[in-house]
């Protein structure tokens, strides 16, 4: 765990910075040090006319005062007042992902940042990413009983700072396979140290704000200090609450900063034996906010710990990836996983996630032959079908309607439920791809589906971006049959793309997709894992024909254009988003301007590591 003593060490090494351990007293002399600190890019550097303008006005300890001022006196533009924001997840996308949680901390940020916030991300850095740079800055850390030192690697993308903690708990561990490692060495096998891996990324992220002197853009320079938002994200970061209160509040450090965590699958808790919690370092007080008894034998019988449960009671608001889900998390134990007591008791915020229109783009995706738009949607379509059957090895016909299926082979997606539903409807004019990766049984059930309807089905167990792509844009339906879905970005990159939805009415698939307008719901399904109910599979196949009755006629020409001029970006989420943030009263948050000024910055494009 990073102590005061610990980061004041820091100051001993030149690239190690000091800022804000003695948090309100910084002399002259001190800030000078700070701003003469190491940076990414720079190296050393004197102090300049802007510093020594900082430097005056952070003596008057008056951030706000100083964003002002520094406008008016300097004549550069400072694009609103804003908040700092610190995301911090396991996968940020495009460097990092399994699914959608890395797309969200991929998209997400850079539309708070075109809203004028400061925002950065701090994730692990499980590759060699060729485009974020070793900043020099070494914090020392405690987990479990040892002593850790952690690295930082940055890059500015899109207007956010993208921080990676460099640790061999994932570097070597992930290296090379960033897609499928992150968690364990195979789906449904975690590593044995997540604990301790993910309790290190949560101090790194306490520290990263403190101790980064980022330089990245003109509008925003120095460390973000401690007025700061963080932003948790599922069950991986949930310490976060619990070290700024044990660590830092008591020594007067992030005196006002706040908390927001955020749910994108209550499935997946952080369930550990109930001794794990000294694992922790946490004192005694904060046992009962992880204290867990269910009637399960993994990992133990018994007590355990939960962390994401005390990530939901020690953070000071919960939100959730959409309003249905949010509902739905309360709505009792099958839905809210047993978390649903706690969570009625926090409360819940649903905000529905928004799509990355620049990675999603049938305008300019390079995964794909023709680039299209809605008012060529119609010529478009039959070509990059034609280029999707031929790419599977699927019989080339633009008149058999294609259905598509993408997402992690998990229970919640009912990958299961399709496979049994296929026989109900495929001797249909159809033909049906899946993608997917995941637990090894259902991959192998995908893969079989070729020698069982080797003119009709393809089942493709890898995890492939292109193909992905051309699904989406191929394809004319996509079908999402989970049995639960937070929010689901599937369906919002299939709808930008033409691509007509049919879902399972859960979740956010409930708030995106509207019957007979932008698609098909199904109904909802049964939650309980174990085994395929049959009524669920009776309605994949009945909403599936009703879908191909639709195909061709002028009802389904409308339901594209409907779906099509839908607004599906991070534009309205952000703003949701902020005005959720600004109440937690992080002191000096403002709004942020809509971003004439910086957002020319946020909306450079992301290159790809
Ligand atoms: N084999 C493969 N090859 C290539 N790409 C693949 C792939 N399998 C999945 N993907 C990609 O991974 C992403 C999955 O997005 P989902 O929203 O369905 O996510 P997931 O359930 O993982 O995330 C959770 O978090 C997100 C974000 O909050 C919620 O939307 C969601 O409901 C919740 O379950 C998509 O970008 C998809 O293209
Ligand atoms: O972006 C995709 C999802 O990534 C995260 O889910 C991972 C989860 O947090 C991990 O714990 C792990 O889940 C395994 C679980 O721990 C284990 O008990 C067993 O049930 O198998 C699970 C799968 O291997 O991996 C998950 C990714 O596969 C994130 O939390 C989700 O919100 C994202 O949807």
């Amino acid at each position: 765990m990073a102590t005061v003593a610990a980061a004041s060490n820091f100051a001993s090494t030149s690239s190690l910075v000091n800022y804000g351990v003695t948090s309100g007293a910084e002399s002259k002399a001190k800030l000078g040090r700070m701003f003469k600190c190491t940076t990414a890019h720079e190296g050393l550097r004197p102090l300049n006319q802007v510093d020594e303008l900082r430097v005056k006005i952070w003596q008057a300890r008056s951030y706000k005062t100083f964003k002002s001022r520094y406008a008016r006196s300097s004549g550069i533009i400072v694009c609103g007042s804003g908040m700092n924001l610190v995301f911090v997840g396991t996968e940020v996308g495009p460097w990092s992902k399994t699914g959608g949680l890395g797309d969200v901390l991929g998209g997400l940020p850079p539309a708070m940042a075109a809203n004028g916030h400061r925002v950065m991300t701090v994730s692990p850095r499980y590759d060699q990413y060729k485009d974020a740079w070793d900043t020099d800055v070494i914090v020392e850390l405690k987990v479990g009983d040892q002593k850790e030192k952690v690295r930082f690697y940055h890059c500015y993308k899109r207007g956010v700072d993208r921080v990676f903690v460099d640790h061999p708990l994932f570097l070597e561990k992930v290296w090379g396979k960033t897609k499928s490692k992150i968690y364990g060495p195979i789906a449904g096998d975690d590593y044995k140290d997540n604990q301790v891996r993910f309790s290190l990324l949560c101090q790194a992220a306490l520290e990263a704000p403190r101790v980064l002197n980022l330089n990245s853009s003109k509008y925003f320079s120095g460390p973000y200090g401690e007025d700061v938002v963080f932003i948790a994200n599922d069950w991986h970061t949930a310490l976060i609450p619990c070290y700024l209160k044990t660590i830092y509040k008591p020594k007067g450090i992030y005196k006002s900063a706040r908390v927001a965590f955020c749910i994108h699958n209550i499935a997946y808790q952080g369930r550990f034996g109930f001794t794990d919690f000294s694992l922790l370092n946490l004192p005694d007080e904060f046992k009962s906010s992880f204290e867990f008894v269910d009637g399960y034998e993994k990992p133990v019988k018994g007590r355990k710990i939960n962390w994401m449960k005390a990530g939901i009671l020690e953070s000071d608001k919960v939100f959730t990836v959409s309003p249905y889900y949010a509902q739905e998390l309360v709505s009792g134990v099958e839905k809210g996983v047993e978390l649903d007591n706690i969570l009625r008791k926090t409360g819940i915020t649903g905000i529905v996630n928004g799509m990355d229109v620049q990675e999603w783009n049938p305008l300019t995706d390079k995964y794909v032959g023709v680039k299209y738009d809605a008012s060529t949607v119609t010529d478009a379509k039959p070509l990059l079908k034609e280029a999707l059957q031929a790419e599977v090895g699927l019989p080339v016909d633009r008149n058999i309607p294609v259905i598509g299926f993408i997402g992690r082979l998990e229970e919640q997606k009912g990958s299961d439920i399709l496979v049994a539903a296929i026989p109900h409807f495929i001797k249909e004019n159809v033909q049906i791809i899946v993608l997917g990766t995941g637990k090894k049984p259902m991959e192998k059930q995908l893969e079989q589906l070729e020698t069982i309807y080797p003119d009709k089905a393809r089942g493709v167990a890898k995890f492939n971006v292109p193909l992905a792509h051309m699904i989406i844009a191929g394809a004319d339906f996509i079908l999402v049959p989970s049995r639960f879905e937070p929010c689901g970005l599937i369906q919002l990159h299939a709808m930008r793309y033409g691509t007509v939805p049919i879902v399972a009415s859960t979740g956010g698939l409930v708030d995106t997709v509207k019957e007979g307008f932008t698609g098909f719901q199904m109904g909802g399904f049964n939650v309980e894992c174990d085994a395929v109910d049959p009524a669920d599979v009776t309605a994949v196949a009945t909403t599936v024909k009703r879908a191909l009755t639709a195909y061709g006629t002028p009802a389904f020409t409308e339901i594209i254009k409907n779906v099509m001029a839908q607004e599906l970006s991070w534009k309205e989420p952000a703003k949701k988003w902020e005005k959720e943030l600004l109440s937690l009263g992080v002191d000096g948050s403002e709004s942020g301007i809509e971003g004439e000024e910086i957002a020319p910055l946020a909306k450079e494009n992301v290159a790809t590591p």
